[in-house]
């Protein structure tokens, strides 16, 4: 079998929007007129296809990112979605690498909203090329042309109009091509109303004359030839034109806009013909770089399918049906069902069982997949978001993931044995399909402890636990992870004796306790000679030890970087054990950490605010209070960029606070960068909090 379209056919984009802006609805509205999706699920019925999940329909963000396939023009087309909340930087930047362009809906009446501001510039970090869509023109207050003006304004964008509106508000009726320079009429607001091209109302004569020729006069900036011709009189033709916007989406060069209203079914078949027209395919977007496997030099792969197969797994998900299931985008080569693959992330073979090409009611089976495809994989044993998938005999890396520490903790504590059962179940799965979120025992109390990025990372977490998995739970707070680390060195000879009766206990250890180097954890060695500690009770010794690295004595929180030696200790021919060794060098760590000056470290986050400028005073004045250090200041287009790292204890509640000071319109983003000792007035407060 060969592949359907030639991958200069392929567009693999994802559509990014404010809330409510109307992406949900675009989305539904392309799949009904791709022909795959035939009935049509209203947002406000709660049956959109795209969000999948009840946790996104009622807070009304797009949490998990799918990919929907559907053909357009003899184009095949993929769509990923993008969540575009700051908590789910993972996921939005993810899924904005294994696409090569993008659709930007603007509510037509709100234009440029702060989360779009948001999106646009993660959207210009990745060098994402897009397009704008001016959505829900039939809307009161709707206004084209503030629109437009709000993209220079707010993100400094530079927006060129492929189309103007063809009235406004309820007298919405079409939009003028302004490349074809013919209107576009739309029968009715049906779904699936027929439209026609039409000669350009009277009335609007004057408006398009002007927005074409800013149109062209963008155009011809592209190509010498096309800028000689234009000097010299003649406008490109159509087909030039087109070519001409390509070229300059591709380059960043302006954002084309067009417009309409999903809702009513006007604009979306040329938004349809726009993306096949003015989005780059893979060709456009190049050889993929990686980094060999076997040699670790860099390397790149083209994408063709002669190239050696490799793909890149984006994003995970339970399906109800079938299991996991993975999304890979495949940058080379082509692979087939039963083909047995290699994870080069993690050194481990693979077998490519059931592919899936994913439409948005449906799911088709198939053998074979080529380079520029979206795949879901089932049944894959060991994969993570982020993974490189190859061929064995040529493998790469294609990306080396890391993945911020998480620093906020909560318990969960269900209620019953059976939701203990249900929750270790799904807990799995949720680490899984998410590298961002983990999952520990608290040794002390036996407790659950769930650990993410930020509040809201967990906060869903906890949704998805009680409604998709019906976990019945006690939750805790919040927590910032401490942790707690020593900073000299101690010796402690400790002797534990007991004698009631019977057998009784003994043993002593001699421990030297000194700090490790930063990031190597907890060592242990022993380095008794003689037999003074026989060999059977090394086990005990450092069962006793790990138990105290689990919960330090200042405040119960893990002991990090930490080196341990045995040099010593003596033995009783009937009344040592591996318990009484467990007891004595549990005593001796406590006692040396005591003795070594332990110190409580919490992490610091790298902050990243992005404000227009008017509010930049009051950012780094309220960081300030946060404890926090400012470390640079930039522009990017015409918002500032101010870096800061932040005690995460001091970032609670920011979001709220960066948003009602700044109008909604500052956004951040926040990431672990390390860890640091508490100033000693702040760890007397954490310590009274939790010792
Ligand atoms: N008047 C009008 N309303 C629209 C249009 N498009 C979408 N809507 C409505 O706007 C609301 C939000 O639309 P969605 O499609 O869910 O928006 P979204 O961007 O996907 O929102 P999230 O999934 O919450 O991010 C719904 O009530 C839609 O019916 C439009 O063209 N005109």
């Amino acid at each position: 079998m060969a592949r359907s379209h030639p991958i200069d056919h392929y567009r693999n984009f994802g559509i990014m929007a404010h809330i409510d802006a109307g992406k949900t609805t675009t989305t539904e509205r392309i799949l009904y007129y791709t022909g795959k999706s035939h009935k049509i699920g209203e947002v406000h019925d709660g049956a959109a296809t795209m969000d999948w999940m009840t946790q996104e329909q009622e807070r009304g963000i797009t949490i998990t990112s799918a990919a929907t396939t559907c053909f357009w023009r003899d184009n095949r087309l993929n769509i990923i979605d993008t969540p575009g909340h700051v908590d789910f930087t993972i996921e939005v930047e993810r899924s904005l690498r294994v696409l090569d362009g993008a659709v930007c809906v603007l509510d037509g009446n709100q234009g440029v909203e702060p989360q779009t501001e948001t999106v646009w510039r993660q959207a210009d970090k990745y060098d994402v090329p897009r397009i704008v869509f001016v959505n829900k023109m039939d809307k009161i207050g709707a206004d084209f042309y503030r629109c437009v003006q709000d993209i220079i304004d707010r993100v400094a964008g530079k927006p060129v109009c492929l189309q103007i509106p063809i009235g406004s508000e309820s007298d919405f009726v079409g939009v003028i091509d302004l490349i074809k320079m013919k209107a576009i009429v739309w029968n009715g607001e049906a779904l699936g109303a027929s439209f026609e091209e039409k000669d350009i109302p009277a009335d609007l004569a004057d408006k398009a004359a002007e927005y074409r020729s800013k149109l062209v006069e963008a155009a011809v900036e592209m190509d010498d030839a096309a800028m000689e011709a234009y000097l010299d009189g003649t406008e490109p033709n159509a087909e030039t034109l087109r070519k001409l916007v390509r070229t300059a989406v591709q380059r960043r060069a302006f954002h084309p806009v067009l417009c309409g209203s999903a809702f009513k079914n006007k604009g979306v078949q040329p938004l349809l013909d726009a993306v096949v027209d003015f989005l780059p395919s893979p060709v456009d977007r190049g050889a993929v770089e990686g980094i060999d496997f076997k040699t670790e030099e860099p390397t790149t792969r083209n994408p063709t399918d002669e190239d050696p197969f490799s793909m890149l797994a984006f994003k995970i998900m339970d399906d109800p049906f079938v299991g996991t299931i993975t999304f890979c985008r495949i940058y080379s080569g082509k692979v087939e069902a039963g083909q047995g693959v290699i994870n080069s992330t993690r050194d481990k073979k693979e077998r490519v069982g059931r592919m899936l090409l994913m439409h948005a009611n449906n799911r088709e089976d198939i053998k074979e997949a080529y380079a520029g495809d979206i795949v879901a994989l089932a049944g894959l044993k060991d994969v993570r978001t982020g993974d490189t998938l190859c061929d064995p005999t040529h493998a790469v890396i294609l990306e080396r993931m890391e993945f911020p520490e998480p620093v906020i903790t909560i318990a969960i504590e269900p209620k019953s044995k059976a939701d203990q059962e249900k929750l270790g179940l799904a807990l799995s799965k949720l680490a899984n399909e998410d590298p961002s979120f983990r999952v520990s025992t608290d040794q002390e109390s036996g407790q659950t402890i769930l650990k993410g990025m930020g509040e809201l990372h967990l906060d869903i977490k906890v949704d998805i636990l009680k409604r998709t998995y019906k976990v019945d739970a006690n939750i805790g707070a919040p927590q910032v992870a401490y942790r707690e680390t020593l900073t000299k060195k101690a010796e402690i000879d400790y002797t534990h004796k007991k004698q009631t009766g019977g057998t009784g206990q003994f043993a002593r250890v001699k421990l030297v306790i000194e700090p490790n180097e930063t990031g190597k954890g907890f060592e242990f060695e022993s380095k008794v000679v003689g037999g003074s500690v026989p060999k059977e009770y090394i086990p005990g010794v450092e069962k006793g030890l790990n138990s105290v690295i689990g919960s330090g004595v200042l405040a119960g929180f893990p002991v990090v970087d930490v080196k341990v030696t045995l040099i010593d200790g003596a033995f009783h021919e009937v009344d040592s054990s591996a318990l009484a060794f467990e007891i004595a060098s549990r005593a001796a760590l406590r006692e040396g950490l005591q003795k070594g000056g332990s110190v409580l470290l919490e992490p610091i986050m790298k902050v990243e605010v992005v404000t227009p400028e008017d509010y930049t005073g009051s950012v780094i004045g309220d960081l300030n209070s946060r404890r926090g250090q400012i470390q640079g200041q930039d522009m990017r287009g015409n918002a500032v960029v101010i870096n800061a790292m932040v005690p995460l204890a001091n970032m609670f509640g920011y979001v709220n606070q960066l948003r009602s000071f700044s109008q909604g319109r500052a956004n951040y983003t926040m990431q672990f960068d390390h860890y640091e000792q508490v100033p000693s007035a702040v760890a007397a407060e954490v310590q009274a909090k939790y010792a």
